[in-house]
């Protein structure tokens, strides 16, 4: 198959890179990892950036990552940030230490990973109380990265908003481009103001989507948040833009793209419960709401007018986060709580 020699096509046959391992591989790792006898391999189909493989040794559940796209260079950053948080009790996936305290290996000649397999499943259509939950865990996790000495910037941050309107911008219709266009001049202006400069700031998700979150849930209990997961577009960020990415999916209508209230309520207080927002943070919260839409328009534009060799299996629907901009655009602050 294109792009991976060592790629076999997942079961919707498309050309999303997989790496095929074995379970003398995973043994191997497992041996490296102190975890004993292997129990069972699966390969999980579900990713468009990874290969991904439950595994199950003598010791416990894991998820083995293979990295298609990210360089053993740019990977501790992730890595570690999530052994930081887990360590300080934020249920994140905990890379696995050999004897040596090294959590990035080499599998088949790719970056790897082995993390603890968190329980539950995602909740792709969250009521208040699961926005709730994720907004108290956003804070306390914000809270936990203090202190974390790593930095990388957000790498699909302003800077590359930027560098890759001018390649999207051809594609669109001229109004959809005046848009852009002025949505960036916005959010330069913005991110040149002193309220911004004021933004409390440290290690951020970045892309905590509803797929990115999971719940164990019973009947008549409320939802028990038991994770959240693909830490690959982290980076040190406002917390507001995070609080942004977080509103702009878990409070929207997926319909039309408008804020539900009550949901968005739910979150504000939740997060304010642990941690609540400066005075700069209300005040620019209309703006990085704008921002996180424009974010991921800018990025789902990218993948899909110019999609990249063995990746993506369904380009998510740019039009969905400019009807988000355009609602936030013109709609005032939620209340905050
Ligand atoms: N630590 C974990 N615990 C439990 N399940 C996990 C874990 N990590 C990944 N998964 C499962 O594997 C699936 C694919 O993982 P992930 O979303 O990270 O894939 P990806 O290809 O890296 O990224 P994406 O498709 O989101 O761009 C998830 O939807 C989830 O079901
Ligand atoms: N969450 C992103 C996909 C990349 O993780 C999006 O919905 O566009």
């Amino acid at each position: 198959m294109p792009g991976s020699a060592s790629g076999k096509c997942s079961a919707s046959d498309t050309v999303a890179v997989f790496t095929e391992v074995t379970e003398h591989d995973a043994q191997a790792l497992l041996n490296t990892l102190g975890l004993g006898a292997l129990r069972s391999l699966r390969g999980i189909q579900g990713g468009i950036e990874n290969t991904n493989y439950f595994v199950d040794s003598e010791r416990g559940q894991h998820v083995l990552t293979l990295f298609e796209r990210l360089s053993f260079a740019q990977l501790p950053f992730y890595l570690h940030l999530m052994q930081h948080l887990a360590h300080r009790g934020i249920p994140v996936p905990d890379p696995a230490a050999d004897a040596q305290g090294t959590i990035l290996h080499r599998v088949n000649g790719k970056p790897a990973a082995l993390v603890n397999r968190l329980r539950g499943a995602s909740e792709l259509a969250p009521g208040p109380a699961h926005c709730a939950a994720v907004g108290a865990m956003l804070a306390r996790m914000h809270l936990a990265g203090r202190g974390y000495d790593r930095h990388q910037p957000n790498l699909r941050g302003l800077p590359w908003w930027n560098e890759t309107a001018p390649v999207v911008l051809p594609h669109l219709e001229p109004e959809q481009a005046a848009l852009l266009q002025s949505e960036l001049a916005y959010q330069n202006h913005v991110a040149a103001s002193a309220a911004y400069a004021a933004l409390p700031r440290g290690p951020v998700h970045a892309d905590l989507f509803r797929d990115n979150v999971m719940f164990e849930q019973s009947p008549g209990q409320a939802p028990v948040l038991t994770g959240f997961f693909d830490f690959y577009f982290a980076g040190v960020d406002t917390w507001l833009f995070d609080i942004a990415v977080c509103l702009n999916d878990w409070c929207i209508r997926l319909a039309d793209g408008q804020a539900d209230d009550e949901r968005t309520a739910a979150f504000l207080q939740a997060y304010g419960a642990e941690r609540a927002l400066t005075g700069p943070e209300r005040e620019l919260l209309p703006a990085m709401l704008r921002a996180g839409a424009l974010r991921f328009w800018i990025s789902r534009l990218w993948d899909f007018h110019l999609p990249r060799e063995a990746a993506l299996l369904t380009p998510h629907d740019p039009g969905h986060f400019e009807r988000v901009l355009r609602a936030r655009a013109t709609r005032l602050a939620p209340a905050f709580a």
